[in-house]
């Protein structure tokens, strides 16, 4: 669906990507992370076409996103982190920009307006900040488009709307689809994501199916010192209060069964991607041959 090959890009004079390479080959829902700044709604731009690479091979759908080819939008939906809905209701919004999508869904989209809530009877203008995400997230998600973006769709929804947007995600009929996902708000998404990417450096530093990840790192929260997994093990920690977080490899004793949820919580992996790089790619090196990939800085 997505194969990037030695990317470059930046802005004016400034390097941004400087050899980056990723595929999407299934279907899931990927969460795309890393630091401000690192280039993430930038990559979900160069994705759908906005923006031309200086250098380096893209092929989205099959196709050159840049090209822009009228089959190619029809195939791609991207919800920005700030975007501008004419002044329509939400049936009017259906009835003019529908039309761009085969596989569009009019009651598909109000169905998800009616999980999110979204007042159907106002204009745009008369919706709240909030409102107006909610509805631009359940048309990108009736499109049915084989590809969908989406650059912090949870900022700006309360922690119902969270919810919400999780499950809608999640429903049967998105299965075959891609969908990216840029976020900072590693909590929201965890439990729902097959894949993740970390952007650090203008190269993927960390591409790994969630399942995967959880077979070689645990996190956890240690009542004491005496409680951390042993030294060796042991790739990143930090205290809460009287409690210390961290984030190990399995021993190997341990290797064939990982934690018992099977769940690797994203937030303390981001943090130790951030500040521990090296040592976190180091350990997951050996972990390469079960899909995970790694690049070296
Ligand atoms: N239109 C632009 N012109 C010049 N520089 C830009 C432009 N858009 C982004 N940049 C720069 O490119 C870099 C990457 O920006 P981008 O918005 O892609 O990062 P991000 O990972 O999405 O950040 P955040 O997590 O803060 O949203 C930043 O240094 C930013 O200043």
């Amino acid at each position: 669906m997505i194969a990037i090959d030695d990317l470059h890009f930046g802005y004016g004079r400034n390097a941004l990507y400087q050899g980056f390479s990723a595929q999407v080959r299934q279907p899931g829902i990927y969460g795309l992370f890393g630091r401000n700044g690192s280039g993430k709604s930038t990559l979900l731009k160069l994705l759908c076409g906005l923006l031309t690479p200086w250098a380096g091979r893209m092929q989205v759908l099959g196709q050159v996103p840049r090209e822009r080819a009228a089959d190619f939008l029809a195939g791609i939906c991207i919800v920005p982190e700030e975007f501008h809905l004419p002044n329509l209701t939400t049936g009017q919004l259906a009835d003019t920009q529908g039309v761009f999508y085969p596989r569009f869904s009019k009651a598909l989209f109000g169905e998800y307006l009616a999980e999110l809530e979204v007042p159907t009877a106002s204009r745009f203008e008369a919706m709240s900040l909030g409102q107006k995400k909610k509805a631009a997230i359940a048309f990108a998600l009736a499109t049915g488009t084989p590809l969908l973006l989406m650059d912090e769709p949870t900022n700006g929804l309360d922690i119902v709307g969270r919810g919400q947007f999780r499950r809608l995600v999640q429903r049967p009929e998105h299965a075959e689809r891609a969908v990216l996902i840029s976020t900072h708000q590693a909590h929201d998404l965890e439990s729902i994501l097959s894949h993740i990417w970390f952007i650090d450096q203008g190269q993927l530093a960390l591409s790994a199916r969630m399942a995967d990840l959880a077979g070689v790192l645990r996190t956890g929260v240690a009542g004491g010192e005496q409680d951390l997994p042993a030294a060796q093990d042991l790739l990143y920690q930090e205290r809460i209060g009287q409690q210390i977080a961290y984030v190990a490899r399995h021993s190997p004793s341990e290797a064939q069964t990982p934690a018992a949820d099977g769940s690797v919580q994203l937030e303390l992996l981001y943090k130790a991607l951030s500040l521990n790089r090296d040592g976190m790619l180091a350990a997951l090196v050996p972990a390469q041959q079960t899909g995970l990939s790694l690049a070296q800085a």
